[in-house]
């Protein structure tokens, strides 16, 4: 059941960072980072029916096996067999690594490892798509983007017309901003902690910017004041604990939904007063936008391919593979939004 792919272009995600730097997550070293990216399939292993080589694919870190009551249930894409395990580092087949050097063995990551030029990952962690579809820019489409048009489109649903926030305008969270403007929000509020996101983030639909450090109160009391209480939708693409509190309690009473989406360190306590959630506000997650992979995201590379979706606008650098922690650089000063790594350089 597993496949292996030559990835052509994969680029750097926050999540990479976070498990990179392992300071608020499981270390697990040494191991091979990278899950957004693109390919083409290499060869196929036994039991593997799906795809065949030369098919252009994403991996996707979190799978859908299609038989577990996850994949059967129209509302989860929590995949009981390969939903996403950031502590575990080898294949599910045999729990042994596909890669090694020198006869020592190099764990996995979210069971994609895409920061090689060829990578082994589970059939069922493979979507396969329209050849025609530019590697370079689609790749982009196996994590973040996905994943942010998602937390709107289909997790925090805003009606046309209502008052979204957005907290944390990296590519996550512009792509959050831009499924409210496909949604027809009538306010899109961005909130970072970095104003130089603001100028960028207007063109996904932001109108109003917050930045936390600004204010001498909490930012969800800024929020409420502008919009008479509360907004109708908020999503969190930032990581940071205080962000998605605030994005909660910024949300209406009585209708306000709030999504976390950023990956929180494995010490951090969501808490708010138990008051806030009988006054009807709720609480939501979500994982890759709650889109099911192999069946969802062939018809998002399909939107972009009709020119209904852009994704040039969340592509801000290009480097070669030899110059990957630039990448890293761009991301830790909060420069740009997603750096494509080109395999051949
Ligand atoms: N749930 C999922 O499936 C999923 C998928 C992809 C990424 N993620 C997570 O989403 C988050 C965003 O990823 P990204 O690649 O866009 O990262 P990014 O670094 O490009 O953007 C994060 C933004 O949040 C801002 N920020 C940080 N702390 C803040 C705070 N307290 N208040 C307001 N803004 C704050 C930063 O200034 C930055 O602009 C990360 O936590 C990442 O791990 C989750
Ligand atoms: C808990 C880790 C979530 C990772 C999502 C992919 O960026
Ligand atoms: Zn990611
Ligand atoms: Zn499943």
């Amino acid at each position: 059941m597993e496949v292996r792919l030559k990835i052509l272009y994969t680029s750097l995600c926050h999540t990479d960072v976070f498990f990179w730097e392992a300071k608020g997550q499981n270390p697990l070293f040494p191991r091979i980072l990278g899950h957004e990216a693109g390919g083409i399939v290499e060869s196929i292993g036994e039991g593997v029916t799906d795809v065949e080589p030369g098919d252009h694919v994403l991996p996707v870190f979190t799978g859908e096996c299609k038989e577990c009551v996850h994949c059967k249930s129209e509302e989860s894409n929590m995949c009981n067999l390969l939903r996403i395990n950031t502590d575990r580092g080898v294949m599910i087949h045999d729990e042994k690594s596909r890669f090694s050097i020198n006869g020592k063995p190099i764990f996995h990551f979210v069971g994609t490892s895409t920061f090689s030029e060829y990578t082994v990952v589970h059939v069922g962690c493979v979507a396969k798509i329209n050849p025609l579809a530019p590697l370079d820019k689609v790749c982009v489409l196996s994590c973040g983007i996905s994943t942010g048009l998602g937390a709107t489109l289909n997790v925090a649903k805003p009606p046309k017309g209502s008052t979204v926030a957005v907290f944390g305008l990296g590519a996550v969270g512009l792509a959050a901003a831009e499924g409210a403007r496909i949604a027809g929000a009538s306010r899109i509020i961005g909130v970072d902690l970095n104003s130089n996101r603001f100028e960028l983030a207007k063109k996904f639909g932001v109108t109003e910017f917050v930045n936390p450090k600004e204010h001498n109160k909490p930012v969800q009391e800024v929020i409420a004041e502008m919009t008479d209480g509360g907004v109708d939708r908020s999503i969190e693409c930032t990581g940071h604990i205080d962000a998605m509190i605030s994005a909660f309690e910024s949300v209406h009473d009585g209708w306000g939904v709030a999504v976390l989406v950023g990956v929180p360190t494995k010490d951090a306590v969501f808490k708010t007063h138990p008051i806030n959630l009988l006054n009807e506000r709720t609480l939501k997650g979500t994982f890759f936008g709650n889109y099911k992979p192999r069946s969802d995201l062939p018809s998002i590379v399909e939107k972009y391919m009709n020119k209904e979706l852009e994704l040039e606008k969340f592509i801000t650098h290009e480097v070669p593979f030899t110059e990957i922690n630039k990448a890293f650089d761009y991301m830790l000063k909060g420069d740009g939004l997603r750096c494509i790594i080109r395999m051949d350089g």
